[in-house]
């Protein structure tokens, strides 16, 4: 069994972590982490999410779960998961990344403790989202030089901070690398006024938020006469909590190294 800890417990996707390890048959609930100002440390963190009591207390800090886990799962935000890298790093951790919206020094700054720790990170965790990139690296290399224009769209909810999501980052650099392409510059964040006919080579990206979408992604090639869409839709953030429970499992004893849930789930071309 792996005895997991929970960042950022009463979150939407913390309350949804909880659950999934709670159903898990590889993992279990070791510690649940909540601000250290929150009024909810001390309760019990199956009874905050409505799963019935657990017997794991809410605390304030990872110094007081030292002991009790083996892997963090971390969706929280850019600048507390860097801290919290820190904090498993200097003390034997391994981590599961989930937060989006990293800019680039922050993304360098992760990348520096892959020699350090065992990491997956992944902007998402669903195996739908993972197989869908594989799909788009092949249409892709048929599609993007061949006159087919390409455009990713995604939909969240109305609390979302970062945008675009990192899974339209990621499902736009999955069509990106085999064209030889690259975001920084081929990618088209913003569309405003006179802004001229589209390059063949762009990859746009346009975001809608609203209400409770939890999460949608279509990756569009038009062509004169035709257009192809392939879309992802997240019905349940329990996709996005058992994705992360399975990796937290799978990196448990891990060599260090940055890792993602092509990985975790044996996606990767050359294993097969
Ligand atoms: N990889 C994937 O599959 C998925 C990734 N995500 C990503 O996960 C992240 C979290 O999303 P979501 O759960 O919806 O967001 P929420 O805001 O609901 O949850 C984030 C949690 O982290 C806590 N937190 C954030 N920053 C700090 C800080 N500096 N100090 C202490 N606590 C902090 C928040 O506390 P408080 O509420 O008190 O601010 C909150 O409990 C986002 O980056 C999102 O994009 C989401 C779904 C799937
Ligand atoms: O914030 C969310 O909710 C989600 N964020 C991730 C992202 O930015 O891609 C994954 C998922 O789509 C839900």
């Amino acid at each position: 069994m792996t005895r997991i800890a929970i960042m950022g417990a009463a979150g939407r996707m913390g309350r949804i972590l909880l659950e999934a390890v709670h159903k898990s048959e590889t993992a279990e609930l070791g510690a649940a982490i909540v601000r250290p100002e929150s009024s909810l440390i001390g309760s019990d963190a199956g009874e905050m999410a409505g799963l019935g009591r657990v017997g794991v207390a809410l605390v304030g800090s990872l110094d007081e779960a030292k002991s009790d886990f083996e892997v963090l799962i971390d969706f929280s935000s850019p600048a507390l998961t860097l801290d919290n890298l820190a904090w498993c790093a200097d003390n034997g951790k391994a981590i599961v990344i989930g937060t989006t919206g990293f800019d680039e020094s922050q993304l360098d700054a992760l990348n520096g403790y892959a020699a350090r720790l065992p990491m997956v990170f992944s902007a998402n965790m669903s195996t739908g989202i993972n197989l869908t990139v594989n799909l788009l690296k092949t249409a892709a290399k048929a599609l993007g030089d061949a006159g087919y224009d390409i455009e990713v769209i995604e939909a969240h909810h109305r609390h979302k901070v970062d945008a675009p999501s990192g899974t339209a980052l990621m499902l736009g650099e999955a069509v990106a690398e085999p064209l030889g392409r690259d975001l920084k510059t081929h990618g088209v964040f913003e569309r405003v006024g006179q802004v001229g006919p589209r390059d063949p080579k762009e990859i746009g990206f346009a975001t809608i938020r609203g209400g409770d979408i939890v999460g949608e992604h279509t990756v569009l090639f038009a062509a004169e006469g035709e257009r192809i869409e392939i879309t992802h839709k997240a019905s349940s953030r329990l996709t996005f909590g058992n994705g992360a429970v399975r990796a937290a499992t799978w990196v448990d004893g891990k060599a260090p190294g940055r890792y993602d849930m092509q990985d975790v789930l044996g996606l990767k071309p050359s294993e097969g």
